[in-house]
């Protein structure tokens, strides 16, 4: 996500909604993040959630501030997962500093989905999240159990029994919105998560373009190979004179399940426009031969086909200009 995303307003603009407004009755949609200790599965259970569909647009629309993680699809329901830095109890004034931050980002979703391994006994690190997730206003807080498969079904049924007091002790009794054992690895239970999940999402129609899973990585990795590429045989004359940002990659629609192509959209900036056409090339040959360069790599690490849209921009002095350098995510 770009640095401009990052610092939007959170809101929930009408004209965003409506834009991708889905005449489905009872729809659910609306943001959310996991928590849980280091190593508490919450890396594999996203990915698990939204799946290896293909990434996505950085900059669509601007409903929230904080980075995206994903986004998982359902037919009646989109879950939009916040990115937040690891909740720690905090040492340090930094570790304390982190944790304001955390706290602002739990603030602003829908719902908290609280990981706990089911192969480690409950601790302090546990239960310091507990407090703090609860203190977060009266939002659905949701513990999974990870890492099912590790466990036999006792252990299992034993440390859902151990969530649910943590739960209880943390909460004057009430105890969690939802307890639900999950195997991100195995594939067990990873859609009742997903339906339970967007059960406790507010009605609204879809956030984003159906279909679209936003990556952050992937589309740094694009503009990079993108880069790398223009620089080719270039590299002594306009080094820095180079940036490439993905403005979006999705899904071409029409195309058979087993077939996706996707367009991925990639600006090129220079500085100046002589710098500009030794990038085309004469009759755009350059830029034909960047594509072509760029292409095979990024279809492998998008694992689909791939139709690469190169444009060349002059941004004036890029390198000196802090809101430029912002919009390139320097
Ligand atoms: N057997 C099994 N292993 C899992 C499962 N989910 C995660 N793991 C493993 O547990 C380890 C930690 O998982 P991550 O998803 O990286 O944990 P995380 O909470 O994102 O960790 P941080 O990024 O450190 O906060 C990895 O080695 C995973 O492969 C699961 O469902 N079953």
């Amino acid at each position: 996500m770009s640095n401009e995303n990052r610092g939007a307003a959170p809101h929930r603009a009408e004209a965003e909604r409506e834009e991708f407004a889905e005449p489905v009755e009872g729809f659910r949609a609306g943001f959310l993040s996991f928590v849980g200790r280091p190593n508490a599965g919450k890396s594999t259970l996203t990915n698990a959630l939204v799946g290896d569909k293909v990434a996505i647009t950085s900059n669509k629309p601007q409903t929230t501030r904080h980075a995206i993680r994903g986004i998982v699809h359902g037919s009646d329901f989109q879950l939009v997962l916040v990115d937040t830095p690891g909740l720690h109890r905090p040492r340090t004034l930094l570790g304390k500093r982190l944790n304001e931050l955390v706290a602002q980002t739990l603030a602003d979703v829908d719902a908290i989905a609280f990981c706990i391994p089911a192969d480690e006994p409950i601790g302090p690190g546990d239960r310091f999240i507990a407090q703090h997730i609860r203190d977060m206003g009266r939002k659905p807080l949701i513990a999974i159990v990870t890492k099912a498969d590790r466990v036999s079904r006792q252990a299992l049924g034993e440390q859902l029994l151990a969530v649910q007091k943590l739960g209880e002790s943390v909460t004057d009794g009430e105890g969690w919105t939802e307890i639900i054992p999950v195997s991100a690895t195995a594939g067990f239970q990873v859609d009742e998560v997903a339906r339970v999940l967007a059960q406790h999402m507010p009605v609204s129609p879809p956030l984003y373009p159906l279909g679209s899973v936003t990556d952050d990585e992937d589309a740094k990795i694009v503009s990079e190979l993108v880069r790398e590429a223009a620089l080719e045989g270039v590299r002594d004359e306009l080094p820095h004179s180079l940036a490439a940002t993905v403005e979006e990659i999705l899904p071409r629609e029409g195309r058979p399940a087993d077939r996706p192509l996707l367009d991925v959209r990639v600006t090129v900036y220079v500085e100046r426009p002589s710098q500009k056409a030794i990038i085309i090339g004469k009759g755009g040959s350059r830029l034909k031969h960047i594509g072509a360069t760029a292409r095979p790599e990024i279809e492998r690490r998008l694992g689909s086909q791939v139709h690469l849209d190169l444009h060349v921009k002059v941004l004036k002095d890029w390198q000196r200009d802090p809101k430029q350098l912002n919009r390139l995510g320097f």
